[in-house]
């Protein structure tokens, strides 16, 4: 018989193919739903897009790692993104500790060395001692990495979770090699939001979209006032201004609201000009919020807000997917 369709409430986006550290994070935060909500996308980008379009409620894409920064393509994806599609509502922290997964019988044997640019820069220090002579290459997960290693399994190596071994086939020949012990990612958990029934010119109410279908994103918990509220915001200033950036950043200082995070991309529009992503401590709720963002709204700065969640940073959180004992290289 054939498997019923599994409605879009119920569709949860993350960076493919099953084994990636997004896939990890998705099921640390939707436990037990059966495999095949989770819808796997190529790039991070199409995640992004998916939950946006409606096509997905729900999806975890990776933030910022400790070790390596920020997921560049997440925040270039979220800024030609409007947040009144989506909307952040949790975050998820994953301990990482990566694997070389290869079948050559010595270190020297691999000539290259495939994996998701964080994986690559997360291990950076590591592949140049171990191997040097190696050619590194990016492809679009670690898993996705995984697979391609194992079309050449005796000079190919991918960096990736230890459980993508048993999907590629691939022995786990050195774990962990991160180059910091304490490596960690922060995944952002989103959601979409439906657009509300809008009038149509006659009055009427329009016959609902094809998206209408999904609930609007659920509020998430708020956080209690002890708790660490955090909300990630995006703008932009006029290039042009002396000390433009300066006066927002004024309004959050003189709001005794704490920045916590501050990234600067191109803004795709115009060469040279930049949007802001800040994250900051303080939830949409809070009064001293509003206020900034009415004060910034006065000043004609459009602030936009991706959302208010509970941060879950402090001391590094245990390790969460299993991994093998430490071994070294031979
Ligand atoms: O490629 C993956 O497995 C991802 O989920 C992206 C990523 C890569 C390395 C560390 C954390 C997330």
């Amino acid at each position: 018989m054939a498997t019923p369709p599994v409605s879009t409430d119920h569709r949860i986006a993350y960076l493919g193919p099953p084994g990636t550290y997004s896939y990890l994070a998705a099921r640390q935060q939707f436990p037990g739903g059966p495999d095949g909500v989770l819808v796997p996308y190529e790039h991070l980008g199409e995640v992004i897009d998916a939950v946006a379009a409606g096509d997905c409620a729900h999806g975890v894409v990776p933030y910022e790692n400790s070790t390596y920064g920020s997921v560049l393509t997440t925040l270039d994806a979220l800024k030609r993104t409007d947040p009144a599609r989506l909307q952040i509502t949790h975050e998820v922290i994953l301990r990482i500790e990566h694997a070389l997964l290869t079948a050559a019988p010595s270190l020297d044997r691999v000539t290259s060395v495939y994996s998701h640019p964080q994986g690559l820069g997360q291990c950076m220090a590591w592949l140049r001692k171990h191997v040097p002579h190696a050619a590194y290459r990016e492809a679009s997960s670690t898993a996705a990495a995984a697979a391609l290693a194992a079309e050449a399994p005796a000079t190919r190596a991918a960096i990736a979770h230890p459980s993508a071994s048993a999907a590629s086939g691939l022995p786990v020949f050195a774990s962990p090699i991160s180059d910091r012990a304490d490596n960690q990612t922060r995944f952002l958990v989103i959601h979409h939001v439906a657009s509300a029934p809008s009038r149509g010119a006659a009055g009427g109410v329009r016959p609902p979209a094809a998206t209408a279908a999904v609930a609007a994103a659920p509020p998430s918990p708020l956080p209690t006032a002890s708790e660490d509220r955090r909300s990630l915001l995006l703008f932009t200033v006029d290039h042009a201004v002396p000390g433009a950036l300066c006066r927002i950043l004024a309004l959050l200082a003189t709001a005794k609201i704490n920045i916590t995070q501050l990234d600067t991309r191109p803004s795709g529009r115009t060469p040279w000009e930049y949007v802001f992503f800040a994250e900051v401590q303080a939830h949409a709720v809070d009064p001293a919020m509003q206020d900034v963002m009415a004060q910034a709204t006065a000043m004609d700065v459009a602030i936009q807000s991706f959302g208010s969640y509970r941060s879950l940073r402090g001391p590094a959180p245990s390790s969460s997917p299993p991994s093998p004992a430490r071994r070294g290289p031979p």
